[in-house]
């Protein structure tokens, strides 16, 4: 947050009878005022010269200068992200609408309000790497009621309260109309002048009855990815209605209320503007609505510009050093301007819980050290310590050390204590899952390899001893390395747990009995495993009718081997004899017998080869009746291991399933 000086600058109205007690040096932007004696002399008293000094003193009707030296830089700092305020103060007739509203219509002569409409569209066009949204609103105060200008014109003015809420000045009712063009912002500008509470007096047709404020609210936020910076600030663009003498007034013309909460507010503006100067710690702002208008251009989320509006004539010189002394107290003022961001509810919430999170951070310490305990971390354990606990833990597990040895420090430390010792019942319980399912599929792989013509009695049955879970070849065991034997990182829980296997060989013992049960149990009371078995079974005594047909075809093939190798001898047999016969006698004779050996010997052959194919394809269908069978054994497993681990969270007592089988005992 930064502390801004409200700028002071004087706008004196041209005049063909300036007074010669007033004297504004331009270059050095000063005021002088040499009161003359009431004799016509010159001043006699300190207080008859009097010496005013502002930003910029501006004579003539150059509008242009007047934006660049009074406006430009505030109008720059709204587009930023700044509030800005510029207000035209003075009497009335002194050139307030001419500065701030001009003729809107006439380039030369726009004032600042539609300047800076002008300079904030241009400034939107030329930066499309942002949006920027715009809105306007337009309000009067009059007779102490704040009525929105820029209600529909066939409507009557509508009234807008004001109210403070989380320190901030609301307006509940008042039109904020977006506007995406500078026409369109120009339009309203001119709609709500037109609606301005005007009326003639003693000065000129047009005077203000009413203060008059023109909002422009730039919201802008950088386009694209991330999170954009996104601001809002607002410009107040105000013309106050000018203060005057009841024996100026006019009855005729105008009403006396009227100019009496005219000089009434002001007056309250300067009370505010002389408690503010002082540092008085409660500043009366909510006398009037134009103080809580303006409470923040004075002293709060603002940079604003004061711009003195005088007639240097010599009937208006008390007016005109009255306003000069406004001005002057003005001038020691200064506000507290901020970047006004937008933070989106996400942000805001998070920021809120970060400050609380530090507050209670703030008060933990407190206690900590009433309680002798300072230095305690309450922050997330780093890498280094999350380590050094590891090895603390691993030394208590191991036996090393004694539990004294795990600190107890923080929430954190006792959290970390928790995870460690989490991960290693992990692989505790993992290691034993491998163990278990390894034991199991070997004796399936045992299964699987036996003869396929052998006896299959142990089908969908275990090996006596169950699953023998915990007592796994010692040549299955991970060696031990080197590393294992270090306390710190992942490879040293992992060799603990080994030795934790080890030691712990025996309960592993009852657990496989109690796994023995607890797989009789599923086999016959869980639907799943009395299907599974069902089925298992079925494949059994479907192999065993196979395998039966294929001993009787071995032996038919046995045969027909022995009747091909008998006929065969026979024949070789009679062809010798022929050769030690008469060739003449012997040959019809050995011919036909021959003949009858050949036929056979085919028969034979032919019943052979038909004997091999059906056997072949029986053994093809064996295999894959074993090998469904075996899918059928797996799937039991799993399902059977699936339900235990299921069985085991549902009862933890380690003997659940002895104990069942104790009651079945009984039982029977
Ligand atoms: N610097 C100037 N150059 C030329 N004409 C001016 C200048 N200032 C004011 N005038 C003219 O003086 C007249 C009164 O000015 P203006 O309406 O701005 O006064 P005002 O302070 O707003 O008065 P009121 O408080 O009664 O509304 C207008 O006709 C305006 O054109």
């Amino acid at each position: 947050m930064g502390y801004y000086r409200i700028g002071t600058h004087l706008r004196l109205r041209p005049s063909s009878k300036p007074t010669p007690a007033l004297n504004a040096d331009i270059n050095t932007s000063t005021v002088h005022v040499h009161l003359r004696h009431a004799d016509g002399g010159p001043p006699r008293s300190h207080d008859d010269e009097m010496v005013f000094h502002f930003d910029t003193i501006i004579e003539g009707t150059f509008q242009e200068a007047t934006f660049n030296s009074c406006a430009r830089d505030i109008v720059e700092d709204v587009l930023c992200g700044y509030n800005g305020t510029v207000m035209a103060y003075g009497q009335s007739g002194s050139g307030k609408t001419f500065t701030m509203s001009g003729d809107p219509k006439n380039s030369l002569h726009q004032g600042i309000i539609p300047r800076s409409i002008q300079r904030i569209f241009a400034d939107k066009m030329a930066r499309p790497e942002s949006e920027t949204s715009i809105h306007v609103s337009y309000l009067e105060v009059y007779n102490e009621v704040i009525y929105d200008l820029l209600t529909d014109r066939k409507e009557p003015l509508r009234s807008v309260s004001i109210m403070e809420e989380n320190g901030q000045i609301e307006m509940k009712g008042l039109c904020q109309i977006p506007c995406e063009t500078e026409e369109e912002a120009l339009k309203h500008f001119l709609h709500g002048e037109r609606r301005r509470c005007t009326g003639p007096n003693t000065f000129h047709k047009f005077s203000n009855r009413s203060h008059c404020m023109f909002t422009i609210y730039v919201e802008r936020h950088s386009k694209g990815r991330g999170h954009p910076d996104r601001t809002a600030a607002k410009l107040n663009l105000v013309d106050l209605a000018g203060c005057e003498r009841f024996k100026c007034i006019d009855p005729t013309r105008q009403s006396e209320k009227e100019v009496l909460n005219i000089n009434k507010s002001l007056t309250f503006l300067e009370q505010a503007v002389s408690e503010l100067r002082k540092g008085q710690g409660h500043v009366s702002f909510r006398q009037s609505r134009l103080t809580m208008l303006l409470r923040d251009a004075l002293g709060g989320n603002s940079k604003t510009a004061l711009i003195v509006c005088a007639l240097p004539e010599d009937d208006y010189l008390d007016e005109t050093i009255s306003a000069l002394r406004f001005s002057q107290r003005v001038k020691d003022l200064k506000t507290s301007a901020v970047l006004n961001r937008v933070v989106d509810s996400i942000q805001a919430e998070r920021q809120l819980y970060e400050r609380k999170i530090a507050e209670l951070k703030r008060e933990l310490a407190f206690y900590d050290a009433l309680n002798g305990r300072p230095g305690i971390s309450r922050e997330d354990l780093t890498e280094q310590k999350k380590v050094e606990l590891k090895g603390k833990v691993e030394a208590f597990l191991s036996q090393k050390e004694g539990v004294e040895a795990i600190p107890i420090e923080s929430l954190m430390q006792i959290k970390e204590t928790y995870n460690i010792f989490k991960e290693a019942q992990a692989v505790l319980h993992a290691k034993l899952e491998k163990l278990s399912k390894e034991n199991s599929i070997s004796k399936l792989e045992e299964n699987q390899n036996l003869s396929m013509i052998e006896d299959d009695d142990g089908v969908g049955e275990l090996e006596p001893q169950g699953f023998a879970l915990g007592v796994a070849p010692l040549d299955w065991r991970p060696e031990k390395s080197d590393c294992d034997t270090e306390i710190t990182g992942k490879a040293s829980v992992n060799g603990l747990l080994e030795q934790a296997l080890l030691d712990n060989e025996n309960s592993y013992k009852g657990e496989s009995e109690q796994r023995n049960l607890a797989f009789h149990e599923f086999k016959r009371t869980v639907s799943e495993g009395i299907q599974q078995c069902y089925m298992i079974n079925a494949k059994k005594s479907e192999l065993r009718e196979k395998k039966l047909l294929m001993q009787h075809l071995a032996v038919r093939l046995n045969d027909y081997k022995q009747e091909i190798h008998e006929i065969n001898v026979v024949m070789t047999e009679k062809a010798r004899n022929v050769a030690s016969f008469d060739q003449e006698e012997c040959e019809t004779q050995v011919d036909d017998d021959y003949i009858q050996l050949e036929k056979r010997l085919e028969k034979a052959k032919l019943d052979y080869q038909k004997c091999y194919g059906e056997l072949a394809q029986l053994k093809g269908q064996v295999i894959s009746i074993r090998e469904e069978m075996l899918k059928c054994q797996e799937n039991l497993l799993n399902s059977f291991f699936e339900w235990y681990k299921k069985e085991k969270e549902k009862r933890p007592e380690s003997n659940h399933f002895l104990y069942s089988k104790e009651k079945g005992n009984e039982q029977n």
